[in-house]
């Protein structure tokens, strides 16, 4: 019979824990001091993709992703020299791998028995791919505009934060557009506020075919956007922004028969090593961006104002 010593650790055979551990719904683990997996239940070879008789006998490391196995090894090591109990959820986030070489995100929790004589560890193993899922999501649409998939604005300032730091590191330039729509007002009075939100959506779409994958795109105002670029100087953002610019005043817009088009005000910044703060490149590309409103729209403007290309 399965007995408990003093210190709470369970004391039983192979032959007493296999039925209950096949009972649970989780994968059942056990492994001995040498990462030797000695015992596991069916859900194991379910979730993992592999016989169970494979699994026996195996090294943990088979179901734990490459990148991970070294650290692991001395977690399995640390943890036998100084058993501590963990719970469900104590980790932030883990993933095994199955046979197939996929990863399946987990969740584990780990006691120490003595299994058939020795002292061994029990991971109980959760598939959290569903929460995992979840939290994704919800992290994605806490830092994303519903209307265009743009990130917000709380995400372009972190982002930015962190472009400046890099930068400050590397010497790598970023530079950043900022965009305002022209005489917005006048196409919502003209087309209504739906008529509007297609110009917002539509161009955010044709931007975000034009980005570069590591490109930040995002919408910090109403009809005010914002492009982090990193590893791009001032003069080719400029040269980019003038794409853009182009490329939205040849757009064509329609609401019922109603076809329309929509012109933006650029501003283009760079981060410069006197940059205290991330806001000290907002404040540049904001007032190149009121410059070129002043100047008379559809135009970019560079931080230096060297650079500067009207519409015909
Ligand atoms: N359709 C739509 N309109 C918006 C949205 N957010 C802000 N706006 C409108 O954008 C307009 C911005 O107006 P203003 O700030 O006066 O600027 P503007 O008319 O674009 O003029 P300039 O920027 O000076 O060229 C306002 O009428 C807002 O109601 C949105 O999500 N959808």
């Amino acid at each position: 019979m399965p007995t408990k010593k003093n210190n709470n650790q369970l004391v039983t055979t192979s032959e007493h824990l296999l039925p209950f551990i096949e009972s649970l719904p989780d994968a059942v683990v056990i492994v001995n001091a040498d990462h030797k997996i000695v015992l596991v239940n069916s859900r194991t070879g379910e979730m993992f993709g592999y016989p169970v008789d494979v699994l026996k006998g195996a090294d943990l490391m088979t179901i734990i992703p490459e990148l991970h196995r070294g650290k692991h090894r001395q977690k399995v090591d640390a943890y036998f020299q100084k058993p501590v109990n963990r719970p469900m959820g104590a980790q932030k986030r883990f993933s095994g791998v199955r046979a197939d070489g996929t990863e399946v995100p987990v969740d584990i929790m780990i006691n120490r028995i003595t299994l058939d004589g020795v002292t061994v560890a029990m991971a109980l193993i959760r598939d959290v791919t569903y929460q995992r899922e979840l939290e994704d999501r919800l992290t994605l649409d806490s830092l994303t505009d519903e209307m265009t998939g743009f990130y917000n604005r709380k995400h372009f300032k972190t982002r930015l934060e962190a472009q400046r730091s890099g930068f400050l590191r590397s010497g790598l330039p970023t530079s950043v557009i900022m965009f305002d729509f022209d005489h917005f007002k006048h196409i919502n009075d003209q087309f209504g506020h739906a008529g509007g939100d297609i110009v917002l959506v539509n161009v955010a779409s044709m931007i975000q075919k034009e980005l570069r994958p590591l490109d930040v795109g995002c919408r910090i105002g109403g009809e005010e956007f914002a492009i982090i670029l990193p590893n791009t100087n001032l003069e080719s953002a400029v040269a980019f922004a003038e794409r853009i610019r182009q490329h939205i005043e040849r757009m064509e817009f329609r609401v019922e028969e109603r076809r329309f088009h929509a012109t933006v005000t650029l501003g283009v910044a760079t981060f410069s090593s006197m940059d205290r703060t991330s806001d000290a490149i907002m404040k540049r590309a904001d007032e190149a961006l009121y410059a070129g409103k002043a100047a008379g729209r559809n135009c970019v403007v560079s931080q230096d104002a060297l650079t500067r290309t009207e519409a015909d």
